[in-house]
Order: C-alpha cells, then structure tokens, then sequence
C-alpha cells in the first residue's frame, strides 16, 4: 500500500467583519461571515511541516479587515473576488483560492436616529467565488439560503408510490412551506451587477413559489430555478435546497370539532429535503464553482 497526501485546502473560516459607514449621523452597516479557503503548493507544509508556502489563516482574517477599511464593502461578490484575486495574485505558492460570504441584512428602526438597526429576519444573501488569478479560472455562484415562505392552498400531492409502508393520504389541498437555499451561476464570472442580479432573482423565485400550483415541491423547485433561468440572461445554474416543512392537519374530531384545513401542526423534524439543479443546457459545465 502507497500512502500519499490527496487534495487538501486551508483557511480562514467564519471571520465575522461589520463594516459601519458613517454619513453625517445616518450610518450604514454591513454584517459579513467571511470564509476563505486557500489551495497550492502545500506539499511540503503537509508532509514535512515546511511552512515557507503557508500564509497564516490569522493573516487570511485581517486581510479581510483592512480590505473592509481600505475598499469597503460593495457587494458580496466583489468583496469576495477581490480577496480571491489578492490571495492568488499576491502569494506564488497559492493557485486556487475559494471565498464565500454570508451576508446578514439589518434594517433601520423606523423612526429612530440614523444609527439603530433589526435584523431582517432570517435570510442570508450568500456569495461563493473561485479564483486561480490573474488570467485563470474563475467563478461566481450567488444565492441566499432561509428564504422562508408558506402557500396556504395550492398545494396537492396524490398518484405517489404506495408500497407495504405507505401511510400519506394522497391530499389535493395542503400548506406547502419550505426554507429556499438558492444558488446560480453566473455565466461571465465578474461581470458585475450583482445587486440588481440578486434582487431579480429572488424575485423570481418568490413568484414562481407563489404563482406555481404544487403537485409536488419537486415541481415547485423546478418551476422557481426555471424562471431565475427564463428571466435573467446572466445566469446560466441554478440549484436549490428546499425543505419540505410539513404541515400536519390536527384531528380535531375527539373534542367534537371539525378541522376544514384550519388548524396544522407545524412538525419541525423530519423532513422531506428536496433538491435539484436548473441549468441552461448549452453553458459549459463547471462542477468546480459549486465545491
Ligand atoms: O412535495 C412532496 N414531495 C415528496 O416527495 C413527498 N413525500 C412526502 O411524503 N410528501 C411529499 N411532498
């Protein structure tokens, strides 16, 4: 047997950067969780403990400091690509750089002075990027994930396998609900317009959620990555996780109550997890941008 070091990658994960912009007395926040991961000629450093390749993962995270000083925070992507390219630009021995990026959005308190902020709810607005340098590969995949939404109709499911452990019903009126984790490629990697790219997607995705009548979330999810596809010519993938959060109608029938799809329990666990991949037939695959 030959033992020998297979694919290995290192980096700086979850560094928590808040960046306040000051206007006057009207601030703006950004609330970041950045994650980097860096991957070259790490030969040695792994077999013999040479660390001459090795850029500490402490200097990873306070490059992510000065750059939220130095460059600000525009969006996500950016953010991410300029630390990508720096890393691969800067540091010979790193080849392959891959930085994701969370992003918590916060909210002001209505009426407040320009300084108070609430989170706004639970959706993360994500980014995940890959560079090899200057002139190499690259990639962007957007997305969000804890996008929570619920149809309180429009929703069947019935005509499913039922084999010696079947006990579902088949039902033609059920709550579908789900917590959206979404992310699509974009065809031209830095091509900017990520904004306004983000805000249409996820536009398209609520619409189609909502405009779909559900046979299954197996349609549904496929219905909401075709329509990020129909309509934004810049994004060529789309992948979706989503939960099915089930909804149980309660038997009311002991207390002498009818339940007409009234009254649910909302089971948190288990759940039916559904996923699936949208793509435009004709762009180059890249299994990479999604690691
Ligand atoms: O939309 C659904 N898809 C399934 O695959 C499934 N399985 C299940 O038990 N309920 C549901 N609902």
């Amino acid at each position: 047997m030959g033992i020998v070091l297979g694919p290995n990658r290192y980096g700086k994960a979850e560094t928590r950067v808040v960046r306040v912009r000051r206007d006057g007395d009207v601030h703006h926040i950004r609330d970041l969780n950045v994650g980097i991961s860096l991957s070259g000629d790490m030969d040695e450093a792994h077999l013999t403990g040479d660390n001459a390749a090795v850029l500490p993962t402490d200097s990873q995270k306070n490059t992510v400091f000065a750059f939220a000083r130095e460059h600000g925070i525009g969006e996500i992507e950016e953010f991410a690509l300029l630390l990508a390219r720096h890393f691969t630009g800067s540091q010979p021995t790193i080849r392959h750089a891959r930085v994701e990026v969370e992003e918590y959005a916060w909210s002001r308190v209505p009426s407040s002075s320009g300084h108070s902020f609430v989170r706004s709810g639970t959706e993360v607005r994500t980014a995940l990027v890959h560079s090899e340098g200057t002139g190499g590969a690259e990639s962007v995949v957007s997305g969000l994930k804890d996008l929570v939404v619920l149809n309180s109709t429009g929703s069947e499911f019935h005509g499913f396998i039922q084999d010696e452990y079947t006990t579902l019903q088949p039902t033609r009126d059920r709550i579908l609900a789900t917590a959206v984790t979404a992310r699509w490629r974009h065809r031209v990697p830095g091509g900017g317009g990520y904004g306004a790219s983000f805000a249409a997607a996820r536009r398209c995705l609520l619409e189609a959620f909502a405009e779909t009548h559900s046979l299954s979330l197996q349609q549904t999810l496929y219905q909401m990555g075709r329509r990020v596809l129909e309509e934004r010519e810049e994004l060529c993938e789309v992948r979706l996780a989503m939960p099915n959060k089930h909804h149980f109608l309660v038997d009311l029938s002991p207390f002498g109550l009818d339940n007409d799809n009234e009254v649910f329990f909302a089971a948190d666990r288990p759940y039916g997890l559904i996923e699936g991949t949208v793509l435009d037939d004709a762009a180059p695959a890249a299994p990479d941008a999604w690691n």
